[in-house]
């Protein structure tokens, strides 16, 4: 596990430019997940989705699930509704699940589509309620060991990554709002980074990254920002009991996605403009990287993608 000190978040980055990405992520599917609290603002909006064009014009396929949790809450708020959360999930009574299909479905990924399509007819948003794409059960939520409820909140079962792939197939930019269906018809809230972690897995891709609102896992948070560079599956597995709300379903999806095939996963901060250009193009990406574990055999954990 390699660990380094935090990079000041205001730091100009160089923009990305036409910067070629490594020749062997060429028409590899990439899930970006681009977290609420990242989109702070208009320019850093601006300059994801310019990142998100980029990546599909020098030959991968990116795949956008969005969250909006803080957009969410501050509805919610403005409505008089209550915002609670259990472990880092949201306490979904039926009257905050209109709320939460409005917001991201409604706006935030509208948004999105809005933004990315300024380049040219790209982006399509979906919703994960669509074609059956994410069908998922209620879940409850851990807390100090025991299971509690917390309304309609679904756990993804199943995938059905057709209609994404026909799209990219199509050249398209899919952009997914975190809403299942479950088998009966009822509507549940997915955390955003679970449903990217999903999708990522169902479509085979070959990266999940995580854009969030600080540089990486932190190896003591909230006492230090001294980031943790890499871990192996294994390593999370260890870390992942004693994580802090927002993390833990964020470093679970990572968890997960490495587990179930993906190459690499990685949390890095959206909050540096083209933080996603540098994530996936670049050898030594900022931010956390998330490995599979060293296979007996292999060249070292996650075997040959390894070297990225
Ligand atoms: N170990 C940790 N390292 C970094 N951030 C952490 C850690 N534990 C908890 N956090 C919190 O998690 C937040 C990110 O999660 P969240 O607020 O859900 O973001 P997003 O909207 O991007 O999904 C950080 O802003 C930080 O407050
Ligand atoms: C069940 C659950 O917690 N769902 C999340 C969905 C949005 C999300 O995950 O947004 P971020 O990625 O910005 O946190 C919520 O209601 O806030």
């Amino acid at each position: 596990m390699g660990t380094a000190a935090a990079r000041p978040v205001t730091e100009a980055e160089p923009p990305s430019g036409a910067a070629p990405c490594r020749e062997e992520l060429r028409g590899r599917t990439v899930v970006v997940k681009f977290g609420g609290n990242a989109m702070v603002d208009a320019a850093l909006l601006e300059a994801f989705a310019r990142d998100v064009v980029e990546l599909r014009h020098v030959g991968l396929l990116p795949v956008v699930v969005h969250g909006g949790g803080p957009q969410i809450s501050s509805m919610l708020d403005r409505l008089g509704l209550e915002s609670r959360f259990e472990a880092g999930l949201r306490v979904t009574t039926p009257e905050t699940m209109d709320v939460v299909r409005m917001v991201l479905t409604g706006r935030i990924q509208r948004d999105l589509v809005g933004v990315v399509n300024a380049h040219g007819p790209f982006a399509v948003g979906l919703s994960g309620e669509d074609a059956h794409m994410l069908t998922a059960v209620r879940r409850r939520a851990e807390v100090d060991g025991r299971l509690v409820d917390i309304g309609l909140v679904g756990e993804v079962v199943a995938v059905a990554p057709e209609t994404v792939r026909t799209l990219l197939d199509e050249g398209r930019i899919p952009v997914v709002s975190p809403i299942a269906r479950g088998d009966d018809g009822q509507i549940y809230n997915v955390n955003a980074d679970l449903a990217a972690s999903a999708l990522a897995v169902a479509l085979g891709a070959d990266r999940l990254v995580v854009l969030t609102d600080v540089e990486g896992l932190y190896a003591d948070w909230p006492h230090s920002t001294e980031v943790i560079e890499r871990l192996t599956a294994a390593e999370l597995g260890e870390l992942l009991p004693g994580l802090a709300s927002g993390m833990r379903p964020k470093m679970e999806g990572c968890l997960r996605a490495v587990r179930a095939g993906v190459a690499r996963a990685q949390v890095v901060d959206g909050r540096v403009p083209h933080a996603l250009m540098r994530g996936i193009c670049s050898e030594n990406g900022p931010g956390t990287t998330v490995v599979p574990d060293e296979r007996p055999g292999s060249e070292g954990p996650g075997g040959k993608e390894d070297g990225a």
